[in-house]
């Protein structure tokens, strides 16, 4: 089970790389496959995305967190289940579980969701003045990121590189679901509900999922069994969402996943943080098999994350 989850050497087509040689790409792109038809998960070491950079964004979204409540409900997202919101969520406001169908309590767990550009009713925590710059920052870094995947994800798929990239293209300017999420984990409290954790079991619903963590918790479903997904210093995880499974008839794979609570005191007594990128299709896309076949009812990327999202806000 040692082999589940590979690490994924990305260094050839690592961020501010050029003229690429093709075998390198080609062999990139085959250890993609591997990993997003089998586990669907990989790590991956040398993204160009430096530990600097998610620590500044780890830092930023603390001093957003350690703000009183009532500032940071100012920021509070708006409860609008249809589609991803910008803003902030306290502890137990979501549970994942509604992805997998399973009944539990509310994550323990708060979050800071950017989906941009902002609306009018939106805004920056203006009490941390960094916050905005540098989640801006790390944002592009990860869409260019996400862009390297999904290009070399279109030619392991043996599609037209141009016109996939294409069904991405407001991605952060427009009608498109994609939003960056940071999720902090409190010290466990004493009492916790039946059934609760830290985040619970899931699949996520977009395309390609990017993480970074600072403590182990994270697990992902073998089928009959969960294996755990520590950090490894320097790496990013990597995910396949459930409209990238929906879009390529099955070929690539959205795992379950899920964060638990820790057994030990210690670790009960630390909290935990991690960054999410989820990248989507622009909302008008039409999600229709890529493999050409009829395998799934072509559908509006809009209307499916509607569906999806209507069953996790509490
Ligand atoms: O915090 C983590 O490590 C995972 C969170 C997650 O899977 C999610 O928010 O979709
Ligand atoms: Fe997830």
């Amino acid at each position: 089970m040692d082999d589940y989850i590979r690490v994924i050497d990305f260094s050839a087509y690592s961020l501010g790389t050029e003229n690429i040689a093709e075998a390198d790409l080609e062999a990139l792109t085959q250890e993609l496959m591997h990993s997003f038809t089998t586990s669907g998960f990989a790590y991956l070491k040398n993204t160009g995305i430096t530990q600097q950079e998610v620590d500044e964004m780890f830092d930023v979204n603390d001093r957003f967190y350690d703000l009183p409540a009532e500032i940071k409900e100012k920021y509070a997202r708006a409860q609008d289940t249809s589609r991803e919101r910008h803003g902030w969520a306290c502890i137990e406001r979501e549970s994942l579980s509604g992805l997998s169908g399973v009944d539990r309590p509310g994550d323990l767990k708060e979050y800071y969701g950017i989906k941009i550009p902002i609306t009018d009713d939106e805004s920056w925590p203006f009490e941390v003045p960094e916050f905005e710059e540098t989640c801006l920052n790390f944002y592009a870094a990860c869409k260019t990121l996400t862009f390297r995947m999904l290009e070399l994800i279109a030619r392991g798929l043996g599609i037209e590189v141009a016109g996939f990239l294409d069904m991405f293209k407001h991605m952060g300017t427009g009608p498109n679901g994609t939003n960056l999420r940071s999720l902090r984990y409190p010290p466990v409290p004493d009492v916790v509900k039946k059934n609760q954790l830290r985040c619970a079991e899931h699949t996520d619903l977009g395309c390609i999922t990017l993480l970074f963590q600072d403590k182990p918790g994270l697990e992902v479903s073998t089928g009959d069994d969960f294996v755990s997904a520590p950090p490894i210093p320097g790496t990013v995880v990597v995910n396949i969402g459930d409209m990238l499974q929906r879009w390529t008839a099955d070929k690539l794979v959205s795992t379950i996943h899920r964060v638990m609570i820790p057994e030990t005191a210690e670790g009960r007594g630390e909290g935990r943080r991690s960054i999410a990128f989820f990248a989507h299709a622009d909302s008008d896309v039409q999600l229709k098999c890529l493999d050409g076949s009829d395998k799934y009812e072509p559908m509006i990327a809009r209307d499916y994350v509607k569906q999806k999202l209507n069953t996790t806000y509490l």
